[in-house]
């Protein structure tokens, strides 16, 4: 494992002093299933994509069990474009037709999926990589885009409806890293697959596989009650405000606050959204007292204790 945090400005006692600091957040979190949503957003340059996937391998050297779920929205729109194959979004989700489908599979689980297993393994033979179709992870069933009230069709889009998370428990008792891409077969015609969100993909996950955090990676700082007012980010909220607050958030934040309710509805104690333009926020996010980002809880949970 390299150590590329240079920290002269920290004197050798205070080394120590965050390293204390962090002893209760590590011993409360050994042995925990933690998902790390990676959204394709936060992917932006080699040097953050290296630093998340050190955090995720320093969380197992901490005990924890980190399980990856991976986007990958610009990087899919981006192989559309050179295809020349169009591509439009509809309240949040891309339209997906079956030759788009085609070129998600093949971005998702052959390229992104590949990287991220690759940047894992540069520190031991830890990632493995699988997607919704394997072991029958992932069940999904077509669903509608929602627009001003109105259904919308999107085409081959899925909502997550079933999740076996044995295969992810097998990867996990072995000791290893699974890495998940959201593409789901069909319950209703198992030779389609479908086009499934990441975020709310993670959530289902999350609720099945029972994880103690379910946490998001993106491009800002977390949950902003006006966006695009940077003063307003909130930094902890129940999941009733975080309903009230849905109509009024744009496009990307929709899927990520319905993954959130979805996560603490079914059960993850804590949701959160941190920045993945940040290098190393999944550390300061669960071994320090001020957290990052934006913290979602169950109505009956003090949101301060
Ligand atoms: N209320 C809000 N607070 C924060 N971000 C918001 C809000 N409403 C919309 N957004 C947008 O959501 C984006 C994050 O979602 P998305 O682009 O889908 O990211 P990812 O690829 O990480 O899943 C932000 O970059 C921002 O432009
Ligand atoms: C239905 C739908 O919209 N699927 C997404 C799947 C990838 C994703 O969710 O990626 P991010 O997390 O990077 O946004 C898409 O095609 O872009």
């Amino acid at each position: 494992m390299s150590h590329d945090i240079d920290t002269p400005d920290l004197t050798a006692q205070q080394k120590v002093g965050v390293l204390i600091d962090a002893m209760p957040w590590i011993e409360s979190f050994k042995g925990a299933t933690v998902v790390i949503k990676y959204g394709g957003n936060a992917m932006i340059d080699d040097t953050l994509k290296a630093a998340f996937a050190q955090d995720i391998v320093h969380l197992r050297l901490l005990g924890l069990s980190p399980v990856v779920v991976h986007g990958g929205g610009p990087q899919i729109s981006e192989m559309l474009g050179k295809l020349g194959i169009e591509s439009e979004f509809k309240g949040g989700l891309r339209v997906t037709t079956p030759e788009a489908m085609d070129v998600v599979r093949m971005v998702l689980t052959g390229s992104v999926s590949r990287e991220l297993v690759g940047l894992i393994n540069d520190h031991g033979p830890l990632g493995v990589g699988l997607s919704g179709e394997d072991a029958g992870l992932l069940q999904a069933k077509r669903r509608h885009a929602t627009i001003d009230g109105k259904q919308v069709d999107v085409g081959l889009v899925g909502d997550v409806i079933k999740v076996n998370p044995a295969a992810i428990e097998d990867i996990i008792g072995a000791g290893r890293i699974p890495v998940v891409s959201t593409v789901a077969p069909d319950m209703d015609d198992p030779t389609t697959v479908l086009n499934v969100n990441a975020d709310t993909a993670a959530a289902a996950i999350a609720v099945a596989l029972r994880a103690r955090k379910l946490i998001m990676l993106t491009d800002v700082e977390g949950l902003y009650a006006n966006w695009p007012d940077r003063n307003s980010l909130v930094r902890r909220i129940h999941a009733t405000d975080v309903e009230k607050l849905l109509p009024s958030l744009a496009s990307g934040m929709v899927p990520k606050m319905e993954a959130c309710l979805r996560a603490v509805r079914g059960g993850v104690p804590q949701a959160h959204i941190i920045d993945g333009r940040d290098p190393h926020s999944i550390l300061t996010e669960i071994f320090t007292s001020s957290g990052s980002g934006t913290m979602v809880r169950p109505d009956d949970v003090d949101l301060w204790a």
